[in-house]
Order: structure tokens, then C-alpha cells, then sequence
């Protein structure tokens, strides 16, 4: 049956006879979900899937993608971790699981995120349910406030408009819309005829641009 390129790195990353984990493949799926390979709901299903595997090693090696994810892919898969559903999903699993590691972490996970996403009201669901399992006696280590560090870049949504965003002519059904992968404006094809990577998004394979953020791609990075 066809596997798409996630699941196949999924795999990978999770198989059982992996001695440790495998850093740079767990990052490359980190890629596929930010440069829209595959749909951020689609690969926490697969990730949460495997959490629920009997190995420990699989489960285990699921949760630390699941937690480089959280990490790496910004408000994509955070919009999926921080619902309600996502959140009685995990309390399922930590109430469930047979490995007490992975228990551990997943308890260690949420207090992280929890504390990350304090100032984000609509990620909320992930205190309530820090604070349910405290009411359930659930007991959570440390807080480090280190790992609540996200790096959140990722490309901006997609604006919408009846003109270009740079010579306003009007689209139409010869006129038609193009999408900078930059910042996320509409344009026509003369304004964003460029391509080009956008690594600081995760983007390694050259994409749309409009002129300004082709400009600017060109010019040294001011670090
Ligand atoms: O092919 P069309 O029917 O014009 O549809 C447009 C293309 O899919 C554009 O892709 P592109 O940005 O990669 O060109 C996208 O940015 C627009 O939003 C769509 O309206
Ligand atoms: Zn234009
Ligand atoms: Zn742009």
C-alpha cells in the first residue's frame, strides 16, 4: 500500500530495532510538516498512532517526535496539540499506557507546553488539563523552563484580495492569483515570477516570491 514520504520516515524514526534515536530524520519530518508536505492533523494522527504501540521502543521514539514537532513546526502543529480533543487523547494514553516511561514523558511534555503556551488563551486546553491530573493526583516533575523554548518560524497564511498586492491590477479569469511563500501576499504573475528558499521557514526547495521578498532574499543576512 502507497506510503507517502512522512509515513515512511515515521517508520523509520520509530522502529523498534533503532538503538537511539535518530536525530536528523526526526528533524526532516519536522520539515515535511513545515514546508506543508503533509497535513499537520494527518501527521499527529500518525505520531499519536504509534504512541499507542505495545513496543516501548516505538512508543518512546513516537513521543520524542511528537515532541521535536511541538518544538520546531510552530502555530502548524500547535494548533493541533493545544485543542481539546488532542488534549483527552494524551490523558487517554497516560491513563492507558503500559510503558511508565513514556507516561513520564508525556507528563513532562504537558507541563512544558503548558507552561509555553501560558500567555495563548486558546491553547488553554492544555493547562486545564495539567491542572485536571493535578486534581487526579497526578504528579508532575520539575518544571524546565528551558524546554518551553519553541522556535516557532513558520511561513506565513495566505492572504486573500481582488488586486495585486504590489501593482493592484485587478484578477480575474486571465489575471490570475499567485501566493508569495514569504510574506504570505497575493500577487499577479509579474510581481512574483521569482523563486527561492526560505531556510529561516524550513523551506529548503526554491518556492514563489514576490520582487521585495526576492530582494531581500538576495541581500546578506543582518543577523
Ligand atoms: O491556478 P489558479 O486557479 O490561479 O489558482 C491559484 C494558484 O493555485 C496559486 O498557486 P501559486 O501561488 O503556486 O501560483 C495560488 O497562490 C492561488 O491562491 C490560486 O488561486
Ligand atoms: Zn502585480
Ligand atoms: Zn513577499
Amino acid at each position: 500500500m502507497f506510503k507517502s514520504n512522512f509515513e515512511k520516515l515515521l517508520d523509520k524514526v520509530t522502529s523498534n530495532l533503532l538503538l537511539e534515536a535518530d536525530w536528523p530524520t526526526t528533524l526532516e519530518i519536522c520539515d515535511t510538516i513545515r514546508q506543508k508536505d503533509v497535513q499537520p492533523k494527518f501527521a499527529l494522527n500518525a505520531i499519536k498512532k504509534k504512541l499507542n504501540s505495545p513496543n516501548p521502543h516505538t512508543a518512546m521514539y513516537s513521543l520524542l517526535v511528537l515532541e521535536c514537532c511541538v518544538k520546531n513546526c510552530g502555530q502548524l502543529v500547535h494548533d493541533e496539540v493545544g485543542t481539546k480533543p488532542f488534549m483527552e487523547q494524551i490523558r487517554e494514553i497516560i491513563k492507558t499506557t503500559p510503558h511508565e516511561n513514556v507516561k513520564n514523558k508525556l507528563l513532562e511534555l504537558l507541563q512544558t507546553w503548558a507552561f509555553a503556551f501560558r500567555a495563548i488563551p486558546k491553547y488553554c486546553a492544555v493547562q486545564d488539563t495539567v491542572n485536571i491530573m493535578k486534581a487526579e493526583g497526578y504528579t508532575f516533575p520539575a518544571l524546565k523552563e528551558s524546554d518551553a523554548m519553541f522556535s516557532s518560524d513558520v511561513a506565513p497564511g495566505w492572504e486573500d484580495s481582488d488586486c495585486c498586492h504590489r501593482c493592484r491590477v485587478k484578477f480575474g479569469m486571465v489575471q490570475r492569483k499567485h501566493h508569495c511563500r514569504a510574506c504570505g501576499q497575493v500577487f499577479c504573475a509579474q510581481c512574483s515570477s521569482r523563486s527561492c528558499t526560505l531556510p529561516k521557514f524550513g523551506i529548503e526547495k526554491p518556492v514563489r516570491v514576490c520582487e521585495a521578498c526576492f530582494e531581500k532574499s538576495q541581500k546578506p543576512q543582518t543577523n
